[in-house]
C-alpha cells in the first residue's frame, strides 16, 4: 500500500475512475485519497467508501504529495493558476491525465514541477487500463511510483510525449469504440435471436476472448482470424461484407478524426 497521499483534482468522469481503482486495488488507503471538485453531490459512492471528498484544492494539496489533475481540457489552466503557489516541487509530484495539454504548456504554469502526463482510460475503475505515460524533472523513484501505480491500476507503456495525442485516441477514446463495436454486435445478435441479456454477454465475452488470445498468446490479429475463417463458411462471408461496407476503413478513419480534433481543435 502507498505511503503516499493522493489529491484528485477533478473528481469527474476520469478522475472518479482513477479513485475507484486506488481503492479496489489496495493501492492506497481511502482516507489517503482526496477527490475535489466544485458540486461533491456526483462523489456520494466515492465518500461511502472512506475517500476524502473536498472543493477546496488548495487544502486538497496541501495535505497529499501525489497531486492528479483530471480537468477538463478548457479549464485546467486557470483553475492550476488557482493553486499553483500551493505545489512545491520538493515535496510533490504532479500528474495530469488532461487531454492535448503538453508539459511545456503545464510548466509554463507551474516550473520546475516533477511532471507525469499520463493517459489511461476509464477501465482504471476495474485495474484494467492501459495507461500511457511520459514525464520531465522526475527521479528515477518518482517515475518508478508513478509506474507503480498505473501498473496496478492495469498495464503501463512509457512513450514519447509527441506520442500523447496518439495514445488518448487509441486507448482512452478506444474504450467507446470497442464499446460500440460491442453495441452493434447485440443489436445483431437480437436480430438473429437472441434476448438482450444473453446477446451482450455473448459479445462482450467474445471480444474479452479475442483481445486475451493477442494479449496472452502475443499473436497477430490476422493469425487468429485465419483460424475462424472456414473456406465457403459463414465468417468470411459475414467479414468480406463487412469490408464492403468500409468496416476496416470506417475505424481508421474515426481514429483519424479523433486525433485531428485533438491536434487541429
Ligand atoms: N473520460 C475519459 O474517458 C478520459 C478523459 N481524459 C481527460 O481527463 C480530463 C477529465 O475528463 P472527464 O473526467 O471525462 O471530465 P469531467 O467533466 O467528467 O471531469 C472534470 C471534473 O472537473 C471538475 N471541476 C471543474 N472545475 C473544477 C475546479 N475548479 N476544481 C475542482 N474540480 C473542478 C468538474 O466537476 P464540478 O463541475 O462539480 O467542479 C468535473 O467533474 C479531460 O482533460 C479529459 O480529456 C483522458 C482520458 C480518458
Ligand atoms: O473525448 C474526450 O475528449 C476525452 C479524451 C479521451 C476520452 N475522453
Amino acid at each position: 500500500m502507498s505511503a503516499k497521499k493522493i489529491a484528485i483534482i477533478g473528481g469527474g468522469n476520469l478522475g472518479s475512475a482513477i479513485a475507484q481503482g486506488l481503492v479496489k486495488s489496495g493501492f492506497s488507503n481511502p482516507a489517503d485519497i482526496t477527490v475535489t471538485k466544485r458540486n461533491t453531490s456526483t462523489l456520494a459512492d466515492l465518500k461511502a467508501a472512506g475517500v476524502q471528498i473536498e472543493t477546496d484544492n488548495a487544502k486538497a494539496i496541501r495535505q497529499s504529495e501525489v497531486i492528479v489533475v483530471a480537468l477538463k481540457p478548457y479549464n485546467v489552466r486557470e483553475v492550476l493558476q488557482q493553486f499553483r503557489e500551493e505545489l512545491d516541487p520538493a515535496r510533490h509530484i504532479l500528474i495530469s491525465v488532461v487531454t492535448g495539454v503538453s508539459i511545456a504548456d503545464l510548466l509554463h504554469i507551474v516550473p520546475d514541477m516533477p511532471l507525469v502526463r499520463a493517459m489511461p482510460n476509464t477501465a482504471i475503475a476495474i485495474q484494467e487500463s492501459i495507461t500511457c505515460i511520459c514525464a520531465t524533472n522526475t527521479t528515477d523513484e518518482q517515475i518508478r511510483y508513478v509506474k507503480t501505480m498505473f501498473d496496478q491500476l492495469g498495464a503501463t507503456v512509457s512513450i514519447d510525449e509527441k506520442l500523447m495525442d496518439a495514445a488518448t485516441v487509441l486507448g482512452a477514446c478506444g474504450i467507446a469504440f470497442a464499446l460500440r463495436f460491442i453495441r452493434a454486435n447485440i443489436q445483431g445478435g437480437i436480430e438473429i435471436g437472441f434476448d438482450v441479456r444473453t446477446a451482450s454477454l455473448i459479445a462482450a465475452q467474445t471480444v474479452k476472448g479475442a483481445a486475451e488470445l493477442l494479449i496472452r498468446e502475443n499473436r497477430h490479429p490476422e493469425e487468429e482470424i485465419d483460424k475462424v475463417t472456414t473456406p465457403k463458411g459463414c465468417t468470411i462471408a459475414g467479414l468480406n461484407e463487412m469490408e464492403h461496407q468500409g468496416f476496416s476503413s470506417s475505424l481508421i478513419k474515426g481514429i483519424s478524426t479523433s486525433y485531428n480534433k485533438i491536434v487541429k481543435g
